[in-house]
């Protein structure tokens, strides 16, 4: 690895909205773990990565220094910093992680004068991802003012500080509480596995694209459902056009039963008691569905 270190490191956030579901993705991704004393560490104990707990903000760094090989974290965090680092090596994104969904949107008072992104010409406005917002003014050519607070930016406007802001919002409830609404959206986000961008040696190299196929399965698994059944042979093409199935199901011929016919497919968790009712009404028996916990393209 890098540094002469002979264990892998994923950088995932310590405490807050990403750290349960990020520790749970990869456990599901078949990774075990001890944590150290001071619960900074998580120490692997089944292969060799271990997982650094820290601030989100600081993952895209050690990233970039190559302190971690893989990290967990928001595309907001890796975006802005990625903008604000210029020219410097960027964190590689090498997958969406499918929770900490959210968007970085521009919010103005209910009721107040600003009615389209025009009107925030001369205007102040309030964030703490001034590098994104920058970003955005430039490509819409508006001349505004960029603000930055570390927290709290939806009491900004009350406080005479901006006339607009610039924040993170999933259900809306923190907005609708301070009288904001959104205007647009600057950038949709999710959690994603990043990859340092520095050279690392042919085992590290291996090892992230080990475990980089077993959080994609883990993901691709997540949901899924595999039904299993008998039916007339001459039910299957009914069968499949009813299903919430991703291929084609495999079919297998029945000993001495030469009408009927095995099947199993590969379905989305949209599968529901009234798809298996009317299975049952096609003709089907020995119907079974289970759950994918994992899989391995
Ligand atoms: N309301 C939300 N709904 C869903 N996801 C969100 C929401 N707010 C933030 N996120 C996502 O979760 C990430 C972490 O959010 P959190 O509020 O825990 O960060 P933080 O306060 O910066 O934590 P840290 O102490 O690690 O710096 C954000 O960068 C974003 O990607
Ligand atoms: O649209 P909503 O569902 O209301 O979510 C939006 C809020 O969530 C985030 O803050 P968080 O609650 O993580 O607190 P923080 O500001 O301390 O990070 C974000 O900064 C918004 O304030
Ligand atoms: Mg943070």
């Amino acid at each position: 690895m890098n540094d002469g270190r002979d264990r892998l490191r994923i950088a995932v956030q310590k405490s807050g909205r990403l750290s349960e579901a990020s520790l749970d993705l990869l456990r599901r991704a078949g990774l075990a773990f001890r944590a150290s004393r001071d619960k900074l560490f998580l120490y692997g104990e089944n292969l060799p990565v271990d997982v650094l707990l820290v601030r989100d903000d600081d993952i895209p760094g050690l990233l970039v220094e190559g302190s971690c090989e893989l990290g967990i974290v928001g595309r907001n965090v890796l975006d802005e910093q990625r903008l604000a680092g210029g020219e410097a090596a960027a964190p590689v994104a090498l997958l969406d992680l499918g929770f900490g969904g959210c968007r970085l949107a521009i919010a103005v008072p209910d009721g107040g004068t600003i009615e389209s992104i025009g009107d925030l010409a001369g205007l102040r406005i309030a964030t703490s991802y001034p590098a994104l917002l920058a970003d955005w003014l430039r490509a819409q050519r508006i001349e505004a003012e960029v603000v930055l607070l570390a927290g709290s930016v939806e009491i900004a406007p009350r406080l005479g500080k901006a006339h607009a802001i610039c924040d993170l919002v999933s259900s809306g409830a923190t907005l609708a509480a301070n009288q904001l609404r959104e205007l647009t959206t600057v950038l949709r986000s999710e959690a994603v596995l990043a990859a340092s961008p520095r050279p690392r040696g042919a085992a590290a190299t291996q090892l992230v694209e080990r475990l980089g196929a077993r959080i994609a399965g883990a993901l691709s698994g997540a949901g899924a459902r595999l039904l299993m059944l008998q039916a007339p042979r001459a039910a299957l093409p009914a069968i499949t056009r009813l299903l919430p199935s991703r291929e084609a199901p495999s079919v297998l011929g029945l000993d001495g039963r030469p009408d009927d016919v095995a099947m199993q497919a590969l379905c989305s968790a949209s599968l529901d008691w009234q798809h298996l009712e009317e299975l049952k009404r096609l003709g089907a028996r020995g119907v079974m569905v289970l759950n994918v916990e994992r899989m391995l393209a």
